[in-house]
């Protein structure tokens, strides 16, 4: 017999996923459903399924599990991880404003910024330390635009052009390209003149996106590795902006920005 869950719609910048409570529900395909649930004409639309849990290792508070629209599961998103924070302390699911969040690509700690009347202004997250090995099949000689491989939980590769707009063109065939075995999330960038980096990424999984945290933290790492920038930057994505600082004393990056409740909903599963 179907049943119906609950789900709340929410969005980062224009990054919009689909979370659901999963200490309250078993989710028995969340690949399937998160193809089906993001159809912008015939689910309720979205860029992914985000499932919020109960930690299964020692020193997290909370889990988080991250479908793209094609129902591939990614190691981390930076957007998803600021709307989990606001999830959590506004309904009341704790009330610590430092919360430990176990991914698959380890735990990351949230930092929230709460206003006097109790609402979650922004959230900044500890992202880790960026890898800039490139993965082992990466092959440099294969027929790649000139670019920069950042790795922050999961795989970017960053372009400097004064054209981000070929991200429709472009973008699925680089993240489809030989060069990456797991494929890509690919990053189109201007630096503007006000030292601002305007980014349009194209996700894997999931197309063009409004905006991507870990996409914004792997161009201002690509940023300033290539003297573009310091080692902070503003990144304007299409739907808004996100702070980065790669922190020089840990060497781990640091991503601020807001997190925005859609709507509420439910839903039947079968
Ligand atoms: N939107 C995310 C990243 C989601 C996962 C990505 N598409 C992948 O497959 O690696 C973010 O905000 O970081």
């Amino acid at each position: 017999m179907g049943r119906k869950i609950h789900f709340t719609k929410m969005h980062g910048i224009g990054n919009d996923y689909i979370y659901i409570d999963s200490s309250l529900y078993k989710i028995g395909a969340p690949n399937a459903f998160s193809t089906q649930w993001s159809d912008r004409h015939k689910g309720i639309g979205s860029d992914g399924l985000v499932l919020i849990g109960k930690p299964t290792i020692g020193g997290a508070d909370f889990s988080m599990r991250i479908f793209n629209a094609d129902g591939s599961e990614a190691m981390m998103c930076g957007n998803a991880s600021r709307c989990i924070g606001k999830y959590v302390y506004e309904k009341g699911l704790t009330r610590e404003k430092l919360i430990r969040l176990q991914t698959l690509s380890g735990i990351k700690m949230l930092d929230l910024q709460v206003d006097v009347n109790d609402t979650v202004t922004s959230v900044t997250v500890d992202m880790g330390e960026p890898i800039l090995d490139c993965p082992e099949q990466f092959c440099p000689k294969a027929n790649l635009p000139e670019g920069t491989f950042v790795s922050i939980g999961n795989p970017h590769y960053v372009i400097f052009t004064d054209n981000v707009d070929c991200v429709g063109v472009l973008g699925k065939t680089l993240e489809c390209h030989t060069a990456f075995p797991e494929r890509c999330n690919i990053e189109f960038v201007r630096l503007n003149e006000d030292g601002s980096l305007r980014t349009r990424v194209w996700e894997r999984g999931s197309g063009i996106t409004m905006a991507c945290g870990t996409g914004a933290c792997a161009t201002a790492v690509a940023a300033a590795l290539t003297h573009r920038c310091g080692r902070t930057s503003n990144v304007v994505m299409d739907g808004g902006a996100l702070h980065i600082e790669w922190r020089e004393t840990d060497n781990h990056v640091y991503m601020t920005g807001p997190a925005t409740f859609v709507f509420e909903g439910e839903i039947d599963i079968p």
